[in-house]
């Protein structure tokens, strides 16, 4: 089940913001978008989620264009994790995390042996079954990002399409929300995510998708998208490449391009 994008321009306001966009993410890997400051990531993410409308080209999951799959069936297909994502309920963990059910779930049907199974499993994932009998206005910053990221999960989306999940998480809990997004992907779920660091990316992704300017500067697996000319291309930063203890190349910025 490919998600895939080709020869996409989006524009807010009016100002175009992505242009000839073309990739195709495929399911069982992460791939992390990276790019400048105001490059398109957070543009592309939500668009690939169907959120915002293209001036031309397509989304597609399955070869279906994504603006024609009814939006409940959308949503048991693509979970969206905003950046920024906020809680306008003052309710309970648990009770906001079985919210992500509801495009599992008949209108007024009570919670099913496989809805709790899936919270249960949402909780676990995200380290905050000890939160879920807290009020969602009485947590930290990190803990709601993590409970936030638990509500979509509970929905065992096929893709999972995440904006900068590790904002607010600390350095424990962004490897243990890093080794489980590459468990689901390992599980078969597709996975994409925007991300600053490039070091967290290369531990984390398959594949890198570089964005600059809302064009694509490179697109591919994370051990050529992350190397010297494509990371000068789309940052202006030079990098010294450092294999970590099991071989992946990291690339370490070590300064501003020169003009
Ligand atoms: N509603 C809007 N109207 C016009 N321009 C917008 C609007 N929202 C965002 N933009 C512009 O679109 C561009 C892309 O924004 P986007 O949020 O996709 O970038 P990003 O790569 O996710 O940035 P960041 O790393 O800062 O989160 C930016 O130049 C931004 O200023």
């Amino acid at each position: 089940m490919e998600l895939s994008v080709s020869d996409l321009a989006v524009s807010l306001g009016n100002r175009q913001v992505l242009r000839g966009v073309a990739a195709a993410f495929r399911p069982g890997r992460v791939t992390a978008i990276l790019g400048p400051n105001g490059s398109g990531k957070s543009t592309l993410v939500r668009t690939l989620a169907g959120l915002l409308d293209a001036d031309a080209g397509h989304v597609r999951i399955d070869g279906r264009h994504i603006a024609r799959i009814e939006p409940r069936e959308r949503a048991r297909l693509i979970g969206y994790l905003p950046q920024d994502a906020t809680v306008h309920w003052n309710v309970r963990v648990r009770d906001l995390v079985a919210l992500g059910r509801l495009p599992h779930r008949s209108p007024f049907a009570g919670e099913s042996e496989a809805d709790a199974m899936a919270i249960g499993a949402a909780l676990a994932a995200t380290d905050t079954f000890p939160l879920a009998a807290r009020a969602t206005d009485a947590l930290s910053g990190g803990e709601r990002a993590r409970v936030l990221l638990a509500r979509v999960l509970a929905g065992e989306p096929r893709w999972l399409l995440a904006d900068e999940p590790l904002a607010s998480l600390d350095p424990v809990h962004q490897l243990a929300l890093l080794d489980q997004l590459r468990a689901l992907a390992a599980s078969g779920m597709g996975v994409v995510i925007v991300l600053h660091d490039l070091i967290q990316a290369a531990r984390a992704a398959d594949d890198v998708l570089l964005l600059k300017a809302g064009e694509v500067v490179a697109f591919g697996p994370a051990a050529e998208a992350l190397t010297h000319q494509p990371l000068r291309e789309a940052f202006g930063v030079e990098v010294m490449i450092v294999p970590d203890e099991q071989g992946r190349l990291l690339p370490v910025p070590i300064g501003r391009t020169k003009a």
